[in-house]
């Protein structure tokens, strides 16, 4: 007997100018002294002059041919190290320096040169006369007091730090001449020249486009200028979206001190499972997630009086749905509010019923729309938008010196590596943020710079690191924003979340790899899969652009200026590269059910559109007819997961198992659980031993959960304080090789997951020990997901017929079941799928009729 699946089942100009370039009103690119621009130009950051801004970018065919040529795939790293060694490095005119591999070869740094030495004791002396923090000290800038704005900046993480009523006399001294330090460094920004102008325009045009360098004030600025104008009168909100949590949260907290106001009143942030907004929140930043969750419950956003999409260059999946959904909201809220502004009683267009019903009586205003970013498309944004006008703020506060690298660098890690030290040991005072791909390349380095910070001779100064990525608990982030302790330099490592909107207090030197890790799918197989490709244009400028905040800046770009030329402008939006299934079910939550002729900015392809209905129809949360089923589809549709996660959970509550299920979906939701240093390979396999169960993945992610717990119930049971019991779970994680970091986040997912469940009432048991019950659970769950061993031992993956292999990491590597359900596929040198279980194949028919039928 057999088994098959049934059948059916253009940039700117600016862009190619280093970030320290300005535009001046007629156009001009104006690059450092060494860069004149030929027809004289000067740039300034004076005078504001909105203008339209409509280069000729290049168009989105030629975009996405580059695209394509740069081919997909880890090979994209490959291939652009081999292109960088194949490059022709006598450079053209601009800054470059050489990563210095003495550093390597060196095993110890016993003799460090005489002026090192004479720097250790000048800097020893200067602790020690002033107390001065090391790494506090700012060059000299152009606003009088603002060698203090580290400091203030390092109190802005230990918010909130405005003054209470029993604050000693220092406190409240202190806090005063921080918010003089504030004031004052607001009004040095560049955009504050321009605030009367901008709001002009706001009140001119309800969709404006907003351009303006990175760190000119946009993200904290521009709210703050629209509530003093008036914005919030009536109890309306400002809403500010951004593509990360970070920033939402970061961003928040700045603006709620400069506002001199406790965050949470009126300055606040929403993100998925954290609220710290209040009534009185006028000034919100959210992520663009959320604001898409929102108009779930109020369809027509009534409480804003304005949005801004801040860093809609990045056009991640939801900020290119939230532009669909606003301009279709900007458009019903001008149709059918009546003069005094309340919805019309009178509803005639039958598509929009139902969203205007809800908010009938509400007052309603037009909604005010502004996209903002420093990097992105003006003109692609202004087409879709009915040629709304788009201005550039000019200029930056500081100046960011921008490095190549004199020869193409092969291995970027090892290269970064070597260029925080050099920067540790030749460079003056300011911390370092470097960006990398993901956790495992964060955690490997870490450990690296640890070695080698332990060789430094021990008159230098030391070196604090601090990782930071999207799966990481946020109070560990925000660890990044903290100052380093007296006498240390403090090494930010971080993925792609820091590379917008973030302000890291202390970063004078940026390092930029080049490289990122992005998602990428295949409609026609349905494989989603991450790769490492080089950055765009658009992301290294603001990757640069998070030096020179509080101070001028150097970037470090480890690649040749000529590679920097071969970069995509701007990144591929995300639409077109994920699978479609969460978008097309968010929509048709929204009402939006005619999703191929939804006005997206940039058009998913067909194939992925129809390839999501199918597979939403085949989870149940679609009917036949494309319609949100109920409850299946709309339960899915309030679960902020993935659609077949969400899936997983309504079907456990049926099987009596959503407690195992639970810890599955939230331990899956993290970065890898165990980890395995390369030193401590065996050991580290020997541990993990105790967690395996022979049916697979799961379960043995099951079992991890449980041990954790039993070893936090036992701390809890001897009476221990809360700092104990994580003490405890930390030493337990490191005897055992599990990556605490993850176990906690997973843990934090956990409860938040269990929240929403309890809400929509579904059951949470157990089965206990009861594993073929959840077995079968996760092949009713994940059906789409099953692989059959072929006769020559590979595995062919039911769904797509698409050969794969058994990833090395999974418990079922060597065991060669018959058939499994996985959750990963990964494409690397092969395709390998990841976390399986083993499963009966006769559940595949038994579990899952709509997709698989026996072969007779
Ligand atoms: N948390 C913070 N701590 C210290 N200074 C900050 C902080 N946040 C912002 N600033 C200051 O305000 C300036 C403007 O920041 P803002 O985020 O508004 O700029 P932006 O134009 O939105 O930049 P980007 O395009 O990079 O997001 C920064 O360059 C920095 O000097």
């Amino acid at each position: 007997m057999g088994f098959k699946a049934r059948e059916g089942g253009g940039l700117l100009d600016f862009l190619h100018a280093p970030p320290s370039a300005h535009i001046t009103s007629d156009g001009c690119v104006l690059r450092p002294s060494h860069r004149r621009c030929p027809s004289g130009g000067h740039s300034t950051n004076g005078p504001y002059s909105p203008f339209p801004i409509f280069p000729s970018p290049p168009s989105l065919h030629e975009r996405d041919g580059k695209t394509a040529a740069r081919g997909g795939g880890e090979t994209h790293r490959a291939r652009a190290a081999a292109s960088r060694r194949g490059s022709d490095h006598h450079g053209r005119a601009g800054a470059r320096y050489e990563v210095k591999r003495w550093l390597r070869r060196s095993s110890s740094y016993s003799s460090p040169s005489p002026d090192l030495q004479a720097e250790a004791k000048a800097l020893r002396r200067k602790e020690g006369a002033s107390g001065l923090r090391l790494a506090s000290d700012r060059p000299a800038a152009t606003v009088a007091g603002f060698r203090r704005a580290r400091d203030s900046a390092a109190a802005a993480s230990d918010m909130p730090s405005f003054p209470s009523s029993g604050a000693s006399p220092q406190k409240q001294q202190h806090n005063a001449r921080r918010r003089q330090l504030i004031r004052q460094q607001r009004k040095s920004l560049p955009i504050a020249s321009v605030e009367k102008r901008l709001i002009e325009e706001v009140r001119k045009n309800d969709t404006l486009i907003v351009v303006g360098e990175t760190g000119s004030g946009k993200t904290t600025q521009l709210p703050q200028f629209l509530y003093d104008a008036g914005f919030c009168q009536d109890g309306k909100v400002i809403g500010i979206t951004q593509p990360r949590r970070v920033a939402a949260v970061t961003v928040a907290k700045r603006v709620a001190e400069e506002c001199n106001d406790q965050l949470g009143k009126k300055v606040g942030y929403s993100i998925r499972f954290d609220d710290s907004t209040s009534n009185a929140t006028r000034i919100k930043y959210m992520t663009d997630g959320l604001l898409l969750r929102e108009a779930l419950l109020d369809p027509l956003l009534s409480k804003y009086s304005v949005i801004v999409v801040d860093e809609a260059h990045e056009r991640t999946v939801h900020t290119d749905v939230l532009l669909g959904l606003l301009k279709k909201v900007q458009h019903s809220r001008s149709i059918y509010a009546n003069k005094n502004g309340k919805i019309l009683p009178d509803i005639q267009d039958q598509s929009q019923y139902f969203t205007l019903k809800a908010c009938q009586g509400t007052k309603i205003d037009p909604l005010k729309l502004i996209i903002m970013s420093a990097s992105l498309d003006a003109k692609c944004f202004s087409d879709y938008f009915g040629s709304a006008k788009a201005v550039h703020i000019q200029g930056r506060q500081y100046p960011v010196d921008i490095l190549y690298t004199y020869q193409p660098e092969s291995d970027y890690l090892d290269a970064t590596l070597v260029t925080i030290f050099q920067i540790h040991l030749e460079e003056g005072l300011g911390d370092i943020l470097a960006f990398l791909t993901g956790q495992e390349e964060i955690e490997s380095l870490d450990r690296l710079i640890q070695e080698r910070a332990r060789q430094l001779p021990p008159q230098r100064s030391k070196i604090w690191t601090t990782p930071i990525y999207s799966s990481l608990p946020s109070e560990q982030q925000m660890n990044a924003f903290k100052p380093a302790p007296a006498g240390t330099r403090k090494v930010v490592l971080a993925t792609n979340i820091a590379e917008t909107s973030v302000t890291i207090p202390g970063i004078k030197y940026v390092i930029d790899p080049g490289m990122v890790k992005a998602r990428a799918y295949n409609p026609v197989t349905g494989m989603e899969s991450l790769i490492i490709i080089p950055v765009s244009k658009a992301q290294a400028l603001q990757r640069s652009g998070r030096a020179g905040r509080e101070g001028p800046g150097k970037c470090y770009r480890l690649f040749q200026e000529s590679e920097f030329d071969k970069l995509v402008d701007s990144t591929v939006p995300e639409i077109k590269r994920c699978n479609l299934a969460n978008v097309v079910l968010q929509l048709k939550a929204l009402g939006i059910d005619d999703i191929i002729g939804f006005d997206f900015m940039e058009k998913p392809s067909r194939t992925a559109i129809l390839k999501s209905l199918e597979q939403l129809i085949l989870l149940g949360a679609l009917t036949d007819d494309y319609k949100l089923s109920d409850p299946v589809g709309r339960q899915m549709a309030r679960l902020p997961l993935d659609p077949m996660y969400s899936k997983a959970l309504i079907v456990a509550s049926e099987f009596k198992c959503l407690e195992e299920m639970l810890i599955v979906v939230s331990m899956l939701s993290v970065e890898s659980i165990f980890f395995s240093p390369r030193e401590k390979l065996e050991e580290a396999r020997a541990a993990r031993k105790s967690f395996e169960s022979s049916e697979g993945d799961h379960i043995t992610l099951v079992n991890v959960y449980r041990a954790a717990k039993e070893c936090l119930e036992k701390s809890k049971n001897a009476n221990a304080k809360e700092k104990t019991m994580e003490k405890a779970l930390n030493r337990w994680c490191r005897e055992n090789f599990i990556n605490y970091r993850s176990l906690r986040h997973a843990c934090d997912v956990h409860s938040q997951i269990q929240g929403h469940v309890q809400q929509m009432g579904l059951n949470v048991s157990s089965c206990g020990d009861d594993m073929v019950l959840f077995r079968r659970c996760l092949t009713a769950a994940f059906f789409l997901n099953a692989a059959m061993r072929q006769p020559d031992g590979s595995y062919r993956a039911l769904a797509t017929s698409q050969s794969v292999q058994i990833h090395p990491s999974s418990v079922l590597f060597q065991k060669k079941p018959d058939c499994a359900i996985f959750n990963e596929l990964v494409r690397t040198s092969q395709n390998y799928v990841k976390d399986l279980t083993r499963i009966d194949p006769v559940w595949l028919a038994e579990l899952a009729p709509q997709y698989y039928a026996t072969e007779d």
